[in-house]
């Protein structure tokens, strides 16, 4: 039988893209993407119709109304439709093409050729239905600031440590698996990209072949931070995370607990009105907070233990 998906098409003023993206992605859905059309944007995304029902879809509608209504724009219109998966995964990918990304970065889709030549480092991805094209704000800032992480210590230090060792990574919800691909192209020894939902984790895995990255470079489990802490014989070297703030501070003791007093951190997917409250929770838990970094109406933290 085919899998079928909810399409939702919503238009709306471009200011209010990155509000309905933060909502979609708290409503659950994959695989989105915007098109501007004159002076509207067409936001589509998709979700799997056994998750939800139009009961479900009523509700988001309001949710897009109010947080206009919040931000004084236009509400939204929401339209929805069911089509099939063949349908979904065709009318996707014709939106994404490769998109560069930092002073370092090639995003390319997996379908498309690779550039004949490019002096940045190429991260082939088919995401999947997992969340990760390098499209979205909050990625995007968590790849500059492995970059600027990478780039702050000779590379012979970056790929290993005073002892030899490799230079471990933890990536907390790795949905297709960029950040953790990017940290191993960028010189990183192992990367444990842990994400609870299993579908990115099979996007991972399949993103790692991709780009003919080791099995043991890169460690895609299924969980969260307890399953890198289960599995890990020393503390982690640096932690990237792009999940939302009120997950980031309910994961940071955890996540703390995996780290040593050198250990660095990047956390996104932070709306720049809830960024105090992350950075409360940092401070809390013994983390200093050495940059904010802003895109549109999201932050990115880079900080280091204290
Ligand atoms: C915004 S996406 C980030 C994907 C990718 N790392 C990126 O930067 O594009 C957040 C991911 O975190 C996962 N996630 C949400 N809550 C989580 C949790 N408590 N533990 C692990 N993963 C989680 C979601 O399934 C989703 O794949």
């Amino acid at each position: 039988m085919t899998n079928t998906w909810w399409e939702l098409n919503i238009l709306s003023e471009p200011d209010l893209e990155d509000t309905i993206f933060w909502r979609l992605e708290k409503f659950g859905c994959r695989g989105t993407s915007v098109e501007i059309k004159g002076n509207v944007s067409l936001v589509k995304a998709y979700l799997p119709s056994f998750k939800v029902d139009l009961l479900d879809l009523s509700a988001l509608s309001l949710w897009l109304r109010q947080d206009a209504l919040c931000v004084g724009l236009p509400a939204p219109t929401l339209n929805w439709g069911l089509i099939n998966e063949e349908d979904w995964s065709s009318s996707w990918k014709q939106h994404w093409k490769p998109e560069e990304i930092g002073d370092r970065f090639l995003i390319n889709p997996a379908w498309l050729p690779l550039p004949q030549s490019s002096d940045r480092l190429v991260i082939r991805l088919d995401p999947g239905v997992a969340f990760g094209t390098g499209n979205h704000a909050t990625t995007q800032l968590c790849l500059e600031s492995l970059e600027m992480r990478f780039a702050e210590v000779p590379q012979s230090f970056t790929v290993t440590k005073e002892k030899g060792e490799p230079l471990i990574i933890a990536d907390i919800g790795c949905g297709s698996g960029i950040l953790g691909i990017g940290a191993i192209l960028l010189g990183a020894g192992k990367v444990y990209a842990v994400d609870n939902d299993p579908l990115a984790v099979r996007s991972t895995f399949s993103n790692r072949n991709l780009n003919d990255i080791r099995p043991d470079s890169l460690v895609p489990l299924e969980g969260s931070v307890d399953m890198i802490k289960k599995i890990i014989s020393q503390p982690v070297d640096g932690i990237v995370c792009n999940i939302l703030a009120d997950v980031i501070i309910e994961l940071m003791p955890e996540m703390t607990a995996i780290t040593k007093s050198s250990s660095w951190g990047i956390f996104s997917g932070i709306l720049l009105e809830q960024s105090k409250g992350v950075i409360d929770a940092l401070e809390q838990n013994g983390w200093i907070v050495a940059t904010l970094w802003k895109r549109k109406e999201w932050c990115c933290l880079n900080v280091r233990r204290r």
